[in-house]
């Protein structure tokens, strides 16, 4: 295969607590696992409760000197991790793609990504501001100051393995407070670089902390239940952030929760349609359809129903599938065989209720374990249940709509209210439709807008809370309201 190194100088096989690279209290480990070729990349420490005390331990102790720093200081040494980043992004991007198994190109891309919200939030750490209030009474000083939360747990997916751990840690650091990370099972080494390259920048001994475990479970309760975490920042499915909500009830932490999505993707009769096209290639196969915002269905205005789909199995048929270390490849494997098994069963399902299969609807075990060939299904209506499921795989879902009100009304018809998007030329419907959209983030003509500068979220059961933006560090302080009797 062209293009490929093997050797890489960021792979790591410990967890990190207290500025220390450390195993498990158990010594038990567990296997990473390149899902392109099935080859063993990593052992890694299979943590549990013990290990995830220390942890938080070593992140209070830390939290003390850290919030003391001057936002300017804190600024400093994110844009020292910044630079480590970029300087290592090459390497960094082929373990991205050695793990999770995305093209090279997307885990560059990823990375960068990582990169541009540590050096967002850098700066952000210097806008950290208040207010002094009107007095409610004359002879008073009345202010509010933000201060961090404290000590965060941050519980992220396998999707994105390294700007997931960006998009939390850099907010979290800029605000004052320090963290505990517990990445995905599936995808730990991308987290353990990122944390290498911190402490080479110089962020201090318990200030990122890193627990791995081969199941989020025990992990995840203790940083859920343990009083001192103040904070749970979780990335994955609606149910397991369901769950990790009600263990936090008993402490009452504060919680962003970037949850599923369904995304609606509607193109209207006057749309241009291969901009349209191109916009479903690009979102929907993001990250092989594995990302919460990927177009989950593809809702086409009737009328031009049949020549997008010609122009979309076009393209589709152009897709280069293998190795995404090989830069030839376009779309790398699914993570692991339960998501092949999951994707397998929505086809047979939507088949069994009438879908029809333009291209691709099979597994493809010439290639490897984890492929499965991108495909394009019609015939589809809102009451199959692929209507309703979060699909998480290269398969792009068409359903067709009549009028506006139709199209709106299945958009909305979803648990979920993560991203949507819509191409149409007509101004006054995209300002009619974007409006009923009950969706936290819409793309209009445009199926990429993700990043550091945009507040990424969603509302209904894809979440609460918002990473990113001015708005992103808000969820790491609290506000501290001061009244001072000035006679
Ligand atoms: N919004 C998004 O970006 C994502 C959505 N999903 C959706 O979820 C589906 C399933 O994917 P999956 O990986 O299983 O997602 P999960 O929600 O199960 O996993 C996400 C993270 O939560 C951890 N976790 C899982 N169970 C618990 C628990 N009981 N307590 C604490 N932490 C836990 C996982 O750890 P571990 O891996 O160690 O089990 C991982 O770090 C996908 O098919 C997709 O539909 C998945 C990932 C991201
Ligand atoms: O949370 C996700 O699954 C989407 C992240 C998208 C991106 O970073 O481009």
């Amino acid at each position: 295969m062209e293009d490929v190194k093997t050797n890489n100088h960021l792979i790591i096989n410990s967890g990190f607590i207290n500025g220390k690279w450390v195993n498990s209290s158990n010594g038990k480990t567990f296997s990473i696992k390149n899902p392109a070729t099935g080859e063993v990349i990593a052992e890694v420490p299979d943590m549990g409760k013990t290990d995830t005390e220390k942890a938080i331990k070593a992140a209070h102790q830390a939290l003390k000197e850290w919030k003391k720093l001057t936002g300017k200081e804190r600024c400093q040494m994110l844009k020292k991790w910044h630079k480590e980043v970029i300087e290592n992004i090459d390497e960094l991007a082929l373990l991205l793609t050695m793990e999770q198994g995305k093209s090279i190109q997307e885990s560059k891309a990823e990375v960068l990504s990582s990169a541009a919200f540590i050096d967002w939030f850098s700066a952000e750490a210097m806008r950290i501001v208040g207010d002094v209030l009107p007095e409610s009474a004359s002879g008073r000083l009345e202010y509010v100051r933000k201060e961090p939360v404290g000590v965060v747990a941050a519980i992220t997916p396998w999707n994105f393995p390294s700007s997931m751990i960006a998009r939390k840690v850099a907010p979290a650091l800029a605000a004052g407070c320090t963290v505990v990370v517990k990445p995905a099972e599936d995808t730990p080494l991308s987290a353990l670089a990122l944390v290498f390259l911190a402490e080479k920048a110089g962020i201090p001994p318990g200030v990122i902390n890193i627990v791995t475990a081969s199941h989020g479970g025990e992990v995840g309760e203790e940083l859920c239940r343990n009083p001192i975490v103040k904070k749970l920042s979780f990335t994955g499915s609606t149910a397991v952030g369901k769950l990790l909500m009600s263990q936090c009830s008993d402490t009452l932490k504060k919680l962003s929760l970037e949850l599923g999505g369904n995304a609606p993707f509607i193109v209207f009769d006057d749309a241009d349609i291969d901009a349209a096209v191109a916009g479903v290639m690009a979102i929907k196969f993001y990250n092989n359809g594995q990302t919460c915002i990927c177009a989950n269905r593809i809702i086409i205005h009737e009328k031009i129903h049949d020549l997008f789909i010609s122009k979309l199995s076009n393209a589709i048929e152009n897709m280069v599938i293998g190795d995404g270390r090989d830069k030839k490849v376009t779309h790398g494997p699914l993570i692991n065989k339960s998501a092949i098994d999951k994707i397998s069963n929505i086809v047979t399902e939507a088949k069994a209720s009438g879908a029809k299969v333009v291209t691709g609807g099979k597994a493809a075990p010439e290639i490897g374990g984890n492929f499965y060939l991108p495909t394009l299904l019609t015939n589809l209506s809102s009451d199959m249940n692929i209507f309703n499921c979060e699909i998480f795989g290269p398969i792009a879902a068409i359903y067709t709509f009549k009028d506006d009100e139709n199209a709106v009304q299945l958009a909305n018809s979803t648990p979920y209210g993560l991203s949507a998007y819509l191409y149409t030329n007509d101004y006054r419907r995209i300002l009619s439709v974007t409006k009923e959209l009950e969706y936290g983030m819409v793309g209009v003509n445009t199926p990429k807008f993700v990043s550091e500068t945009v507040p990424f979220g969603g509302v209904k059961e894809s979440g609460i809370g918002r990473e990113g933006s001015h708005y992103g560090i808000e969820e790491f302080l609290e506000m501290h309201y001061v009244c001072i009797a000035t006679n």
